[in-house]
């Protein structure tokens, strides 16, 4: 088991909005023309997108359109064909530790150590990221009770099921703290109830002030949660 980080003064214990919460600087995403493309193949049209603090902007559209790929472009893990990405006016790197502590990303299976539990994961990012109030576990708990994944807590990952296994995701990436967050379907795999939960927790990290980019096929949770849509064409 992963040691847990001990802490001497245990402040109260955060709300759910708190756990992850951006911080207050404002924020400023951008992507004009952006598209991609491979060996002669079009990945992605271009398309523009800006979204800043406070803001969830929605991406939509068919299977294969370049919802992903637009994500990873933002992220700063692939580099853009046509036209320019921006975050706060600068280039987007995920190997530039000021893009990395900005923007957290959820694009397909995040990292987990099968010897580690649920729990045991959160307390290692915490130990990277830390956090303002409470503990490592108050947080850790914190986050799973507002996904309503605490019972879960001491599980290895594959003790669980695909949807909560999907949850487990969410929380790896909602757990440390950010200003950007890009969440590629993040209601993938998730009941009507957990989708409603998800919802939530994204107007709360909206409200605290993140800048959002999700990638959904939910009309339903798209309404909720969108400002704007952006949709991308398939090439
Ligand atoms: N490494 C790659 N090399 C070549 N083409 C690729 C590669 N990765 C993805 N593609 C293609 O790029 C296009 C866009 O893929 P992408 O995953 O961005 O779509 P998407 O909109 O996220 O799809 P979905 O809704 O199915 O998740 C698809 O046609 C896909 O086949």
């Amino acid at each position: 088991m992963f040691a847990r980080r001990k802490q001497e003064t245990p402040p109260q214990a955060p709300g759910p909005a708190e756990v992850g919460a951006s911080e207050a600087l404002p924020v400023h995403l951008e992507a004009t023309g952006v598209g991609k493309h491979v060996d002669g193949n079009v990945l992605l049209a271009p398309v523009d997108l800006a979204v800043s603090s406070g803001e969830c902007v929605v991406v939509r559209g068919e299977n294969g359109s370049g919802k992903t790929t637009l994500l990873r472009i933002l992220a700063g893990t692939l580099e853009a064909s046509d036209g320019t990405a921006s975050l706060d006016g600068e280039p987007l790197d995920e190997r530039d530790p000021a893009t990395r502590a900005r923007v957290a990303a959820l694009i397909g299976y995040p990292t987990a150590y099968r010897d580690l539990t649920v729990i045991d994961h959160l307390v290692l990012i915490d130990s990277t990221w830390g956090g303002a109030i409470g503990t490592a576990d108050q947080r850790a708990d914190d986050l799973l009770v507002s996904l309503e994944i605490d019972h879960l807590s001491e599980r290895f990952p594959h003790e669980l099921s695909s949807g909560q296994q999907h949850l487990f995701h969410l929380a790896l990436v909602l757990f440390r703290p950010s200003r950007v967050l890009l969440l590629d379907e993040p209601e993938q795999r998730l009941d009507t109830h957990k989708r409603g939960l998800l919802t939530e927790i994204l107007l709360a990290r909206k409200a605290a002030g993140a800048a959002l980019v999700v990638a959904c096929h939910d009309p339903a949770m798209t309404e909720a949660i969108a400002d704007r849509v952006v949709d991308v064409v398939a090439p």
